[in-house]
């Protein structure tokens, strides 16, 4: 494995089709962080004509004219194979790709897994966040998505899927689709910051790139998660929260080969906590093989006590139910960062600025 400094660390956050580059839009008006690089990749010019804050790539213009993949899967595949080349330029200098895509159209669905192979090809770790069509949107764009995904799966080290309908249920009945969907892009948003806030802050115990890219390599299903935390005895809570996301199937994280918890927090951890959240980390994992890698950073300024990243890999493949007969958790019971009134306030500010300069090393 290879030896990275933090400070060299290249993350790249790339949005594939439409829904991938509203979020990637999002992601990166809030973010001012030197070594996040932005980009889109689209078959459709006009929406990449929307992304004014970040590079964007048009791919298979010779044959799609710039007006898009057609819902069509197969025309985008192979618009990212004949784009070959400016894929692979626009991704070469990357540690890390995340890639965001809103999968049942043409093309989050069909360039998607083309990126991930040449990404592989480069050695290149990638992390997939993506969404799943709302049921009313018919049972084409449905099998669409499950084909895509289950792809994706067996290429990315990890993917995270976050489905639309759970918006129904986890948000008021009269929100807007547009805010309804800026929900998810937060939520996507904030697990992302998480990721890049620990490969790119040396925290009091760290957790580097060698040790995210190892738990990226365990082969298998991923869990992945925010929670936070308002004092210092709801630590374990947190943890638990991380994995309850009404927006993602519910995370069981049984037998996981690999885990990272990483713990922010306002002021120091008492030992018995911290100890008692490992605990409950060990208690879900139910495995004593798992490797287990945490991370704690102090950062003075967050508004509640802490907030910890859950990272499981490795765990035991289960079907993918598209039925969506999920846990859902209403968001007001779940502990999810940008659920209260001050989350939401305090998280406007991304937690690039936030924690920047704050650790202790
Ligand atoms: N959460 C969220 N989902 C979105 C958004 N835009 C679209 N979607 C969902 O993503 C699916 C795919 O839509 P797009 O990303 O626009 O489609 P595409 O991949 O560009 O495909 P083509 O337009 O056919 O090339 C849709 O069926 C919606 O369910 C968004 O901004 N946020």
């Amino acid at each position: 494995m290879q030896n990275i400094r933090t400070e060299n660390i290249n993350i790249h956050v790339i949005g594939v089709g439409g829904c991938g580059g509203n979020a990637v839009s999002n992601m990166a008006s809030l973010c001012s962080h030197e070594n996040i690089r932005f980009s889109s990749v689209n078959t459709d010019i006009a929406a990449l004509h929307r992304c004014t804050n970040h590079e964007v790539v048009l791919i298979g213009e010779a044959t799609t004219k710039g007006y898009g993949a057609g819902a069509d899967p197969d025309v985008a595949s192979n618009a990212a194979i004949q784009s070959k080349d400016a894929l692979v330029t626009l991704i070469k200098d990357a540690d890390l790709i995340i890639i965001i895509a809103g999968l049942g159209g043409g093309t989050g669905s069909g360039a998607t897994p083309i990126l991930i192979d040449l990404a592989k090809e480069s050695d290149i770790d990638v992390m997939c966040f993506v969404t799943l069509p709302f049921k009313a949107e018919g049972g084409k764009r449905s099998d669409i998505a499950r084909n895509a995904l289950e792809t994706i799966q067996s290429k990315a080290n990890a993917t995270l899927v976050m489905s639309n309908d759970s918006l129904l249920s986890a948000l008021d009945e009269t929100v807007g689709l547009l805010s309804a969907f800026r929900h998810c892009d937060t939520q996507m948003h904030r697990i992302v910051e998480a990721i890049i806030v620990m490969l790119t802050n040396t925290g009091y115990i760290n957790v580097d790139i060698n040790d995210f890219s190892h738990i990226l390599s365990l082969e298998g299903d991923t869990a992945l998660g925010v929670g936070i935390a308002e004092d210092d005895s709801s630590l374990s809570a947190a943890l638990k929260h991380a994995l309850e996301n009404p927006l993602v199937d519910k995370q069981n994280i049984i037998g996981a080969q690999g885990v990272i918890a990483q713990l922010t927090c306002r002021e120091e951890p008492s030992l018995a906590m911290y100890e008692e959240m490992l605990a409950t980390l060990q208690s879900l994992v139910d495995g004593p093989q798992t490797l287990i890698i945490t991370g704690v950073t102090l950062s003075p300024e967050l508004p509640h006590f802490g907030e910890v990243l859950v990272i499981a890999t490795g765990v035991p493949s289960k079907a993918q139910n598209f039925e969506q007969e999920k846990n859902v958790i209403p968001m007001k019971q779940a502990s999810v960062p940008g659920s209260s009134k001050k989350d939401a306030a305090y998280l406007d500010i991304p937690a690039f600025v936030r924690l920047q300069g704050r650790e202790l090393s």
